[in-house]
């Protein structure tokens, strides 16, 4: 069967054998997904492995040509594209780029700026905006509509490290107060694994799924992503062994062993110094502890 169906409870969306085909072949085949109220799901994958694809269809900006997608009948999306047709470089405000395709009064304009901590920045000038900044921008834009499932196409282009782990942040903060679900497609490992309820990995198909543990550990992902799949695991499963001070330095108890107060000393933690890491579970990747954690 082919189609599109509205459902009433359960699910936002929920994905069932779904194909695209264009131009004589398929782009995505067989996709089963299920997006849940207010669960962060990510999908990953190579270049041109049909994430984009399967969340346009997920959110009906895509017909399938196989299967069907249920959707919920109160399902709101706010959706963050990854090419977006704004052109950055022409004279705009902020306020007036959140409102070129959707109507807002300005305490709205206001509240969803202030969420996404960009209050500051309401006259500014799109084009002076930095990396983040713009990226806020368009979140605040897509929370105007105070959507239940936030979809979010590569978020975290155009924003270095920190600014990165402070976006996925943000994104998780969000999660919590407006109690939307997430749909983020990401390229990146290391920070997203240790956020997200849940990964898809794609490869015009969907080569396995679950918790960000589970699916580390699958063949599938490790020979998809090889080398990478071992460096993601490795930083996803580090355990943490100690406590960070205010200014993130480590906090070791007294005789524990751990002599010095620079913040580096890991003995026993296992860490790789050769590579910048997150915490599991650790909701707190903040850039002052990520600065505490960077060995390059
Ligand atoms: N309308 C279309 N007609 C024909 N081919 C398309 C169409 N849209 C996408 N494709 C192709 O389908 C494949 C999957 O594209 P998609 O953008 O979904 O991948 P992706 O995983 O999001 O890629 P990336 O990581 O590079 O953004 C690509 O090879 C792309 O060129």
């Amino acid at each position: 069967m082919t189609g599109v169906a509205a459902i009433a409870a359960g699910p936002l969306v929920e994905m069932t054998g779904v194909g695209v085909f264009r131009s004589g072949r398929w782009l995505v085949q067989g996709i089963d997904l299920e997006i849940r109220p207010g669960e962060i799901i990510t999908l990953i994958g190579p270049n041109g492995s049909g994430k984009t694809t399967t969340a346009k269809t997920a959110i009906g900006i895509v017909r399938p040509d196989a299967g069907t997608v249920a959707r919920s009948d109160d399902l709101v999306v706010g959706y963050v594209p990854q090419k977006l047709s704004v052109d950055r470089s022409l004279p705009m405000t902020v306020s007036r780029m959140m409102t070129l395709t959707t109507k807002a009064s300005g305490v709205d304009i206001a509240s969803a700026l202030e969420r996404v901590g960009m209050a500051h920045l309401r006259k500014a000038q799109v084009h002076d905006l930095s990396g983040g900044e713009f990226q806020r921008a368009l979140l605040a834009r897509a929370m105007l509509r105070r959507p239940n499932l936030l979809v979010l196409d590569e978020p975290v282009q155009g924003v270095d490290f920190s600014g990165e782990i402070a976006l996925y942040e943000l994104i998780s903060e969000l999660r919590e107060s407006e109690g939307c679900a997430v749909l983020l497609i990401s390229h990146d490992l290391h920070v997203v694994m240790a956020k997200t309820d849940r990964v898809v990995c794609l490869n015009g198909h969907v080569c396995c799924a679950g918790s960000p543990n589970s699916v580390a550990a699958s063949p599938a992902y490790r020979q998809l992503f090889g080398a990478r799949a071992a460096e993601a695991l490795a930083v996803y499963r580090h355990q943490h062994d100690h406590t960070h001070l205010p200014d993130g330095r480590i906090a070791y108890p007294e005789n524990s062993g751990h002599g010095h107060d620079d913040g580096h000393d890991h003995a026993g933690c296992g860490h790789d110094h050769g590579e910048p890491h997150a915490h599991a579970g650790e909701t707190g990747a903040s850039p002052g502890n990520k600065a505490a954690h960077d060995h390059a």
